[in-house]
């Protein structure tokens, strides 16, 4: 069947695409698989069906038996009901004729629904009871399968990503294992076929007993039910699935920026390269722009409201019934009993739904968790305002670089349940100094800056800026003279100029002079074969919004048309690029910042696990020509052309500095640092 093209409307700033022409049976892509799958799916529900009858004959009959009376239970309970009706029709028709034995077969009836009541509640329980039996039984008979299967399959087990979608995986441990949902599934479609059937039986055989003028009208009220089901719409495009985008740039920079607000892996870069004012400034600046948008994007995927007289008619029919039976009245010289007891039965069932939800909704953990919205919504602002109502003291520039002393400082990570990560350090590092950190792996080289850039506070003991304790510091005026290029950092996902130009957010330059500052960072960083490749637009990775409706509100199955809409609207720039591409660009961000600020502390702390050796020592070289009036700190493993340069060296083992010297001192010690510059050199000890 020939695909037709997506229709596209507008919602507020949203572009929504849909298939314009609704089908009961849609002949799209699964439709396809179904039919050309059919034998294969056969042949293994088959399997599947023997297999379950082999392992737990008895509790899977009952357990089809069981939904299968669930199924049925309406329309039984509706054509007993029913019997009930006409035998107090009856009884009131021939108030002067009534025997004895009308009552008994009344309350005989009567009796008998109850019981059957009384059956489908128990019903209901062995249900219950046998689905998590047969739970049980299914992961006891399945799963040792699987493991084997999936260890047979070694590190392929790995690699093969589609035989790997039909194992379980680690989170669904809690679940009902494989096999069943298609157990629970199968179970769930028996029970709704038979329930349709039955029902529709019910109706035919209530409609044929009626009178003829009865049977028209009921007849037609149950078409125009039946129709206002099949054809009114369950949403604004006409009951279709549908995906929708947006052109609107300051939408989606709203949105780049909330992501990189609010997920954690970012904030440490932020915090070092004192971004956070500028982005709540760029933040709010973005948020005024857009102004009140119509619709937020989960609503906008659950909701797309049809046309107002249908979700009226609809209203009319599915919530007022009872107002179309009145109607019977006009024609018909029905007795008021009827109409009292068709009444009491609508209305107490109506009531006991109302009752339930307001049961519901004040419950204590409703209400509690309710209520516990409004503190979550101001603590985490006023918290933020404590803190910005701290007094500090603010770093003031001099020519010099930052004159460092660490007293006595610990520090553990709290997430960390081992020991301390740095243990009673004490070190001076005088301004302007060039010093080398080096340790082995784990050592606390990485933790010992952060400390210096405040990431982390020491545990005890104390660390001082230029004679100040360095808690007493504004942190973003030190952090703004301050040019730390960490070990892993990340691109933002805003433009790479944007990445650029955030790295010295306080500067503000013609177009011209911008680039021209770019471009030099670039060169310096290594990073032009990137940049000339994807270009300073390219935005690496952008967030990408839930851009589908959402099923089960009323939205169909989304077409074929519109998912190829979504897509050509929004596959976009987002360029692919090498973790040593990566690097390159992150160290060229770095060279933007030192070059355009007024850093007075220069830390590089290896950020060249993707990058050669050759193009290791010359990054080091660049920032090493640029170490002027600045403390200047390395870490890198690779140390031996830096070591004699170096005005001091620290070395570092198990969280404790070990050794701290100029290269010949240390070397002539032959401890950890000979030790490691040995291994380096590959001079056998
Ligand atoms: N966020 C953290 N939470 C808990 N423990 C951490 C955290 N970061 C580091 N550690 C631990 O602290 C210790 C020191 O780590 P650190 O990264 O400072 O070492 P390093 O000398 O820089 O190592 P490398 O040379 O591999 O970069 C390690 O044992 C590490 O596992």
């Amino acid at each position: 069947m020939g695909e037709l093209p997506a229709k596209v409307l507008k919602w507020g700033i949203f572009n929504v695409a849909y298939e314009p022409r609704r089908k009961f049976f849609v002949f799209n892509k699964s439709t396809t698989v179904l039919v050309k799958n059919l034998p294969e799916f056969s042949t293994y529900g088959f399997r599947f069906l023997q297999d379950i009858c082999r392992i737990a004959p008895s509790t899977f009959l009952t357990y089809i038996a069981s939904s299968a009376w669930l199924g049925a239970s309406t329309a039984i309970s509706l054509h007993m009901s029913y019997l009930i009706l006409q035998q107090i029709e009856a009884l009131a028709r021939e108030q002067n004729h009534k025997t004895p034995h009308d009552h008994v077969e009344l309350i005989v009836t009567i009796s008998t629904w109850l019981l059957l009541m009384f059956v489908s509640v128990l019903m209901k329980g062995l249900k219950d009871d046998k689905e998590m039996l047969l739970c049980g039984y299914m992961r006891a008979n399945f799963l040792p399968s699987f493991v084997q299967a999936s260890l047979d399959a070694d590190v392929g087990f790995i690699h093969d990503q589609s035989a790997r979608r039909y194992f379980p995986n680690p989170e669904t441990f809690s679940e009902g294992g494989p096999g069943w949902s298609l157990l629970k599934g199968l179970s769930e479609r028996i029970q709704a076929v038979i329930a349709f059937g039955s029902e529709c039986f019910v109706f035919y055989g209530v409609l044929a007993q009626r009178p003829l003028w009865d049977r028209w009208l009921l007849g037609g009220l149950m078409g125009l039910f039946f129709a206002l089901l099949l054809f009114s719409p369950s949403n604004g495009v006409n009951g279709a699935g549908y995906t929708f985008w947006t052109t609107n740039d300051t939408f989606n920079r709203l949105h780049r920026l909330y992501t990189i607000i609010f997920t954690p892996k970012f904030r440490e870069t932020l915090a070092k390269d004192s971004l956070n004012e500028f982005l709540c400034s760029e933040y709010r600046k973005c948020s005024n722009k857009l102004g009140v948008v119509k619709s937020d994007v989960i609503t906008l995927a659950c909701i797309l409201p049809p046309p107002w007289y249908w979700t009226f008619l609809r209203n009319l029919l599915f919530e007022y019934p009872l107002a179309f039976c009145t109607l019977l009245l006009l024609w018909n010289n029905s007795p008021f009993l009827v109409t009292t007891i068709v009444f009491f039965q609508y209305g107490t069932s109506a009531l006991a739904r109302s009752f339930q939800c307001l049961r519901r909704s004040f419950e204590p953990r409703s209400i509690s968790q309710l209520l516990g919205q409004a503190p979550a919504l101001y603590k985490p602002l006023d918290q933020g305002l404590k803190k910005r109502g701290r007094e500090l003291i603010e770093y003031s520039t001099s020519k010099a670089g930052m004159d460092l002393r660490l007293r006595g400082v610990t520090f553990r990570y709290q997430s960390s349940a081992a020991d301390v990560t740095l243990k009673n350090i004490s070190l001076m590092i005088p301004s302007n100094s060039f010093v080398l950190l080096v340790g082995e792996n784990g050592s606390g080289k990485t933790t010992l800056l952060k400390l210096l850039a405040r990431l982390h506070d020491p545990t005890s003991g104390e660390i001082f800026v230029n004679d100040t304790p360095l808690a007493a510091y504004n942190p973003v005026s030190l952090r703004k003279h301050t040019t730390f290029l960490m070990q892993s950092e990340e691109i933002f996902p805003m433009s790479l100029e944007e990445n650029l130009l955030m790295a010295t957010p306080d500067q503000i330059w013609s177009k011209e002079e911008a680039q021209e500052r770019m471009d030099e960072a670039i060169r310096i960083g290594g990073a032009r074969q990137l940049i000339d490749r994807v270009g300073y637009d390219a935005i690496l990775n952008p967030p990408t919004i839930l851009a589908q409706s959402l099923q089960g509100c009323g939205n169909g199955i989304i077409g074929d048309a519109a998912i190829r809409e979504l897509e050509r609207h929004t596959m976009q720039k987002s360029a692919a690029i090498s973790n040593g591409e990566k690097q390159r660009f992150i160290i060229a961000r770095s060279f933007m910042r030192l070059l355009n600020s007024n850093t007075r502390l220069l830390i590089v702390d290896e950020p060249t696990s993707c990058l050669d050796l050759v193009a290791e020592r010359d990054m080091f070289e660049q920032f090493y020509r640029r170490r002027k009036g600045k403390t200047t700190i390395f870490v890198t493993h690779r140390f031996a052309s830096l070591a004699r340069k170096a005005d001091m060296i620290v070395c570092m083992k198990n969280g404790e500095i070990v050794e701290t010297g100029r290269h010949e001192e240390l070397v002539s010690l032959a401890g950890e640092y000979a030790r490691l510059y040995e291994v380096q050199q590959g001079i056998p000890r």
